[in-house]
């Protein structure tokens, strides 16, 4: 019997939104994984530092997922100075539970540019890689299909092996974009539809992104 396989889903979460939760929805729904914690990024590696700090956002990750019993908040990454490096959350998590099993939770946005990460090979060692379909992005174009030929797998093979598969969700296109969120609150103080109602009502309780 393998050990449970926990999902992880990082992220900025700037704010967190429908499309966000979707994809968790659907991996515990397709994936059968125990839980998924989602776990926003301090400081993200490859972007630039969000207007809205960690803390606020990771409220608002804690708002979003209130009824959703099977996510919970993952802080670890807010607690610490240094980048938000996936593979040194990954290391830390390994720590912490080690009879359980990994699985990174990303978008197809994210695969496109994944050996650009700090350590990616090592990430493939601490975990499996579960890949959402996102609009306007293919397992055709940059690193995807490299990285698919080598490490792709079915969810059989994500059942049985501990870390190192690229598994392909065949989800349904998630629309929401936390940019389009954030440029929709700025010039029309408006995006209620991509939002669970408790976090558009933080957003406006604390007058973020310009709202
Ligand atoms: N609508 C979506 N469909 C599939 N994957 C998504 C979707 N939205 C976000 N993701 C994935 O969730 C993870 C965290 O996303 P992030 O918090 O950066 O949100 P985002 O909407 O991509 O934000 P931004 O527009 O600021 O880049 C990333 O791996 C991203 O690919
Ligand atoms: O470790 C890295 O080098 C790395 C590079 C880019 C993104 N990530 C992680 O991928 C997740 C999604 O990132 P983002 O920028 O799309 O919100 C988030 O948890 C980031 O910390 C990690």
């Amino acid at each position: 019997m393998n050990n449970p396989i926990i999902g992880i889903f990082g992220g900025t979460f700037d704010p967190i939104h429908h499309g966000h939760l979707a994809c968790a929805r659907y991996v515990l729904q397709h994936c059968h994984l125990a839980s998924i914690r989602l776990m926003p990024c301090h400081l993200p590696p490859h972007r630039a530092t969000p207007g809205v700090s960690s803390i606020q956002r990771a409220e608002m990750v804690a708002l979003a997922i209130a009824d959703e019993p099977q996510m919970q908040l993952e802080r670890l990454e807010l607690n610490r100075a240094a980048p938000s490096y996936t593979v040194d959350s990954l290391q830390q998590l390994k720590a912490q539970y080690p009879y359980e099993r990994l699985a990174f939770i990303i978008g197809m946005d994210s695969l496109q540019y994944f050996t650009k990460w700090h350590k990616w090979q090592q990430i493939l060692t601490l975990a499996h890689l579960i890949v959402c379909q996102r609009p306007g992005y293919s397992s055709a174009t940059g690193d995807a299909p490299a990285l698919l030929r080598q490490y792709g797998g079915s969810l059989l093979q994500l059942s049985q092996q501990d870390a190192g598969i690229i598994y392909c969700l065949d989800n349904p296109d998630f629309t929401p974009s936390a940019t389009f969120i954030r440029q929709e609150l700025a010039t029309n103080h408006q995006a209620q539809a991509m939002l669970v109602p408790a976090v558009w009502q933080y957003i406006c309780q604390q007058q973020l992104y310009g709202c």
